[in-house]
């Protein structure tokens, strides 16, 4: 569904991504982990079209999108959770859904808040007078109105509590098991990135170091490349 090629990224003169291959084969789950600063969100915002690629391809179902703006790759398909989530603070969650969207899309409103019974009782509330979790969920549940063929997302369980973050896990499943959406997740918390992912890829210091299916990788070397 989404490969990387050979990518390489810079900010300036540092070289913050080098030489990176990643796939997210279709309707796999895949999880991008590694420690603080390595480069994780980098490679997504590279693959959304935030930044600038030095050199390298991004190919979408076997198009190459890597010239393509942020706007044409969330048209064809990629959708973006970003860190953070980006909620408007000032629009309802209403319009925190709806803004920019196509009318051809908003029958899918429904189906999606169907996924999410918690926002549809909050449908009128400002947006940054959600707790963080109802913010994650309100960011996944912008993304997925839009109808996704793959969704990144940017450390969906960064300061969630825990039985948000089983929510959260419920979705993803459940929208790549039911709607075959591909997901490439970058995690921190490694135990979710085990349950959830079928493939792991280990980033240390902008490079690919480790790679493989979730089941078998030894759990004692991806802590190696965790711990600080
Ligand atoms: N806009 C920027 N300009 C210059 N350097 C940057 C910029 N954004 C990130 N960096 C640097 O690039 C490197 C990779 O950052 P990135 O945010 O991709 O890492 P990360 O693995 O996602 O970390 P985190 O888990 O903290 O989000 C870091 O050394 C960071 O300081």
């Amino acid at each position: 569904m989404l490969n990387v090629e050979r990518l390489t990224v810079s900010y300036g003169e540092s070289i913050v991504l080098k030489d990176i291959q990643l796939q997210v084969p279709d309707g796999a789950i895949v999880a991008l982990i590694g420690r603080n600063g390595v480069g994780k969100t980098t490679l997504l915002k590279s693959i959304m079209g935030l930044l600038h690629i030095k050199e390298g391809k991004v190919i979408l179902a076997g198009e190459d999108i890597t010239t393509y703006s942020t706007d044409e790759r969330a048209r064809r398909g990629i959708g973006y959770v970003p860190q953070g989530r980006d909620i408007f603070p000032y629009l309802t969650v209403y319009e925190n859904l709806v803004v920019g969207l196509d009318k051809r899309q908003s029958f899918m409103l429904e189906e999606v808040l169907n996924l999410f019974p918690m926002l549809k009782g909050l449908l009128s509330r400002m947006g940054g007078n959600l707790s963080g979790g109802q913010q994650q969920q309100l960011a996944i549940a912008r993304a997925l109105v839009r109808e996704p063929r793959v969704l990144l997302f940017d450390e969906p369980t960064e300061g969630i509590q825990p039985s948000v973050v089983i929510e959260i896990e419920r979705v993803i499943k459940s929208i790549n098991k039911e709607k075959g959406v591909s997901v490439l997740l970058v995690e921190q918390y490694l135990d979710f990135a085990l349950r959830i992912a079928d493939y792991l890829y280990v980033m240390e210091k902008g490079q690919i170091v480790l790679q493989g299916e979730t089941r078998e990788i030894k759990s004692q070397s991806l802590k190696e490349y965790l711990v600080i």
